[in-house]
């Protein structure tokens, strides 16, 4: 066996549909006294329930977290911390939340209870990112990895069905990417397959009932292996295309990697055979090339397939390439401009991978 490197990242996870029940227990078992709760305008309804929940130590809510997590949104947020004097966040949404709480915990040192309710997988990682003056930048910093995760599939039965689609999607990226990834190893192999079967039976499965429990309680899953493999195996090409192109022409996040994925896929494809196997395995299409496997998939469940759809112009398509090549992350096959730029094509029109 080869040699490698594992580093675990330690977070307690509450998984289980009454798991959102014990939200009062797990604040106590991090002995905090004042606890604030991030969400989105449309979630406040569910952070007041929390509040109500956590009793006491319930303090107050912010709720105007939005996507990549803007320095803007992250002074306000920090205000309320101080007015409330919280000693706990609780983030009670998707990725954008969560992105917020880990903004603040970067700055405060305050422990992060997260509850997620989309696929993205950000609560089981100590990667950042903020985006200032239009520009995203990512990192990573202990500080940022929640303390405790409560995954309660009852909550994401509300999340549309377009949005689980391009949510599991954004799951399956990290886990694909993950297989190929410079601080990959076998043992983030092993959830790597397990998180993109997860995720893409119960993607089909919800495909049929969304409100089928067992089908959210798979994605769900799927989404905390997936987001494991994120935080250990690192991040490529994928990751680096999509931040530029969602963060710097303000597409969305999730859709953007349902889009990028296959084509980002085809383009590593020669350089990382085993991944492509792996992932053509784990979808149950050993006989298709992994990027049109995922392609086939998401264009399946009615998911976005080209950038021009959600808002990307054509005239962007060089800027985005540049921006993607000045501070690439590593990646199995060397970054060229041209093999990029035709990939970025690819993905604006929305062909399927050759
Ligand atoms: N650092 C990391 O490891 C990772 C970070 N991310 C970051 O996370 C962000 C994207 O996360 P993502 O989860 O896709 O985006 P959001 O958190 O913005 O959620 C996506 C959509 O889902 C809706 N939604 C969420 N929960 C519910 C619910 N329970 N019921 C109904 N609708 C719901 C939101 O509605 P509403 O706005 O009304 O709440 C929103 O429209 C990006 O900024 C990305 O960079 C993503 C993956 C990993
Ligand atoms: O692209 C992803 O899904 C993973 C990481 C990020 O989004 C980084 C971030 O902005 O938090």
């Amino acid at each position: 066996m080869q040699t490698f490197i594992y580093t675990a990242h330690p977070v307690r996870v509450v998984f289980g549909t009454d798991a959102w029940s014990t939200l009062k227990d797990e604040a106590g078992l991090l002995g905090v006294r004042k606890v604030l709760v991030l969400c989105t305008p449309r979630q406040r309804a569910l952070a007041q329930q929390a509040v109500d929940a956590l009793a006491e130590r319930g303090v107050g809510i912010y709720d105007q977290a939005v996507m990549h997590v803007p320095v803007a949104t992250i002074r306000n947020a920090q205000e309320a911390v101080r007015r409330e004097r919280a000693d706990c966040i609780v983030a009670l949404g998707g990725g954008s939340t969560i992105g917020l709480a880990k903004a603040l915990a970067i700055e405060s040192g305050l422990p992060i209870l997260a509850v997620p309710s989309t696929y993205s997988g950000s609560e089981m990682t100590s990667i950042y990112g903020i985006t200032e003056d239009g520009l995203k930048k990512t990192g990573k910093d202990a500080r940022a990895l929640p303390r405790t995760v409560i995954y309660d599939p009852s909550l994401t039965l509300k999340l549309p069905f377009d949005i689980s689609v391009v949510s599991g999607m954004n799951a399956i990226a990290h886990a694909a990417e993950g297989l190929y990834a410079q601080e990959g190893n076998p043992v983030l192999a092993l959830m790597a397959e397990e998180g993109v079967r997860a995720m893409a039976n119960g993607l089909r499965q919800l495909g049929q009932n969304a409100n089928s429990l067992a089908a959210r309680s798979a994605c769900l899953y799927g989404a905390w292996l997936c987001g494991m493999v994120l935080a250990g195996a690192g991040m490529a090409l994928h990751h680096k295309l999509c931040h530029t192109v969602a963060g710097s022409f303000d597409l969305p996040h999730a859709q953007t990697h349902s889009i990028i994925l296959p084509h980002a896929m085809a383009y590593n494809a020669s350089a990382a055979p085993e991944a492509m196997q792996r992932i053509a395995r784990a979808l149950g299409q050993e006989t298709v090339p992994a990027a049109r496997a995922l392609y086939d998939l998401a264009q399946s469940l009615g998911a976005p397939m080209a950038l021009q759809d959600i808002g990307m112009r054509e005239s962007d398509l060089d800027r985005a390439a540049d921006i993607a090549i000045a501070t690439p992350y590593w990646n199995p096959r060397p970054i060229e401009h041209h093999g990029i730029r035709t990939l970025l094509q690819a993905a604006f029109e929305g062909r399927r991978p050759t």
